[in-house]
């Protein structure tokens, strides 16, 4: 088994691709509020009873003057890094819109993952009705990205970033929403620019799903 951990100092700076880098404690604490009121907002929309036109109406017409609002400000660049702490000491660079763990996008469920005592990462999570697939349950699709994201973190904390070149998943049991997922990954071995990660997705210690994955590492430009 060939594992090449290498220090956040030894890891490309995103400013090497031409990405602009947000330190993730320079992100407003209000910025936060706002993005978790917007995810609220998504639960709400996404299930209101309300049929009352007047009240839908001035609804959208308050979101949308809200939004003009921010969009006043210039958008971000397209691949704007975080970079993040982690409770190690070590470092690591995330997409600040990341669909999964993105600290600013209001869509992305609150997932945080961190190193692992014995090696690899894990973290945790609970998902509303936005991430529903079947009754219940949430979408398999989103099982997926959960996991890809979990491999992706698991590779480049051991080696240095990569894209997923193939993701495997098995679905064991139904993943219940409301509930707490434990999500953990590490990488079984490395061959030149190929990374053999495993992951899975627990529920009160059962494994509801898993996931094989080769990430290939991305070359950094001279
Ligand atoms: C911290 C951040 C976490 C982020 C987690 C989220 C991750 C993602 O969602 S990434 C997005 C989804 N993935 C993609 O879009 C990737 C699309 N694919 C590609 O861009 C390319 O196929 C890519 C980069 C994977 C490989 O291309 P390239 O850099 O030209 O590598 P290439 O020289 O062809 O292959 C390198 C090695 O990988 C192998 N390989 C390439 N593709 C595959 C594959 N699909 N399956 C198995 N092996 C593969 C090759 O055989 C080769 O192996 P060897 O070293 O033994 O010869």
């Amino acid at each position: 088994m060939t594992v090449n951990t290498q220090p956040a100092t030894e890891r490309p700076d995103p400013r090497a691709f031409g990405l602009p880098v947000v330190e993730q404690a320079d992100i407003p604490a209000e910025l936060r509020t706002l993005v978790g009121r917007v995810h609220a907002l998504i639960d709400t929309v996404a299930n209101t009873t309300e049929t009352d036109p007047a009240v839908l109406a001035e609804a959208a017409a308050a979101v949308e003057e809200v939004t003009d609002r921010l969009a006043a400000a210039p958008r971000r660049q397209i691949g704007t890094m975080v970079r993040r702490d982690l409770p190690d000491g070590d470092s690591e660079y995330g997409t600040i819109t990341n669909i999964v763990a993105g600290d600013t996008n209001p869509a992305a469920p609150p997932l945080s993952l961190v190193p692992a005592a014995g090696g690899g990462v894990h973290g945790e999570v609970t998902l509303d009705t936005v991430y529903q697939g079947p009754p219940g349950l949430v979408h398999g699709g989103w099982i997926a990205a959960l996991l890809d994201q979990a491999v992706g973190t698991a590779s480049s904390l051991a080696t240095s970033p990569g894209l997923t070149a193939r993701l495997e998943v098995n679905y064991r049991r139904p993943t219940p929403l409301f509930n707490p997922l434990e999500i953990t990954a590490e990488v079984e071995r490395t061959e030149r620019r190929k990374v053999y990660v495993n992951g899975r997705i627990r529920v009160n210690g059962e494994v509801t799903a898993e996931a094989t994955a080769i990430m290939v590492r991305v070359e950094v430009p001279e």
